[in-house]
């Protein structure tokens, strides 16, 4: 498949140096070539990805570059996932803003919470306009999952760690005919509002297994899918698009 027919999109992030480091006197090892989507390591190793972020590049901006249009194609019923992948500690938690803290500086919050607001900042404004062309609005039913992958194991993050100690998962992974993948048992959540889904989201992420590994004192130590299910009907049709946000 060449470039212009994948739909997949590599962005590179790099964090600024934590104090500890600073302290450590470690030393920064990547170069970004000025106006070109291109990372140099040490001297002479460099690569080329669709997009590439140097440590002052706010969240806001990694949110605008990365995921907005994906919110805004999920309310046309287009399905998106925004995954983050890299080492311990190397800001996975921090830029998708499912630490344990999401009531964080504004400035500070992350990708999640800021689809979240999106999400229901566009329904807001389809609503508004189907009402102003005397239409009538569509529909908008809005699901929440939260799911941890530790151990090769699944946890629900909406069901108490209690449950799941005593062996009580009830999530099963299945394939279907059309070798698609898809999971049974799984707690979905209505929500109505980003406070809501923001609720969900916070209490999700304290329930998500953490240890500290030598990279970072708070590891999440797991896989986390954060699924918001979008269901707009409409007089004449039923959309339902997923879009999936994994740490
Ligand atoms: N862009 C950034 N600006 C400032 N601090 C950052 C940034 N990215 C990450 N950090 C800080 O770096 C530390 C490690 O980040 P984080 O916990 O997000 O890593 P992680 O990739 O999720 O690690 P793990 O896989 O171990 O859970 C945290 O203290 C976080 O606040």
């Amino acid at each position: 498949m060449s470039d212009e027919e994948s739909s997949v999109r590599v962005a590179v992030r790099i964090r600024p140096q934590l104090s500890k480091e600073v302290l450590d006197m470690c030393r920064m090892c990547t170069t970004v070539t000025p106006g070109e989507p291109q990372v140099t390591l040490g001297a002479d190793k460099s690569f080329t990805y669709d997009y590439v972020f140097d440590t002052d590049v706010d969240q806001l901006s990694i949110y605008e570059s990365c995921a907005k249009s994906l919110v805004n194609g999920s309310l046309e019923g287009y399905n998106a996932t925004v995954f983050a992948y890299g080492q311990t500690g190397s800001g996975k938690t921090y830029t998708m803003g499912t630490g344990f803290d999401v009531d964080v500086n504004s400035e500070l919050v992350g990708i999640v919470p800021r689809a979240i607001n999106d999400l229901f900042e566009g329904i807001r404004r389809i609503t508004d306009e189907a009402v102003e062309n005397s239409q009538p609005p569509p529909q908008f039913r809005i699901s929440a999952q939260f799911l941890e992958l530790y151990n090769e194991e699944i946890i629900d993050l909406f069901e108490s760690a209690r449950e799941y100690t005593k062996g009580k998962s009830v999530i099963r992974i299945h394939e279907d005919a059309n070798r698609s993948i898809y999971l049974t048992g799984v707690r979905s959540e209505k929500v109505s509002s980003p406070e809501e889904a923001l609720q969900w989201l916070k209490q999700g992420s304290l329930a998500r297994t953490t240890a500290s590994t030598r990279m970072n004192s708070q590891s999440s130590r797991s896989h986390a899918i954060f699924t918001l299910t979008i269901r707009q009907q409409r007089v004449v049709s039923e959309q339902v698009c997923p879009i999936a946000l994994t740490i």
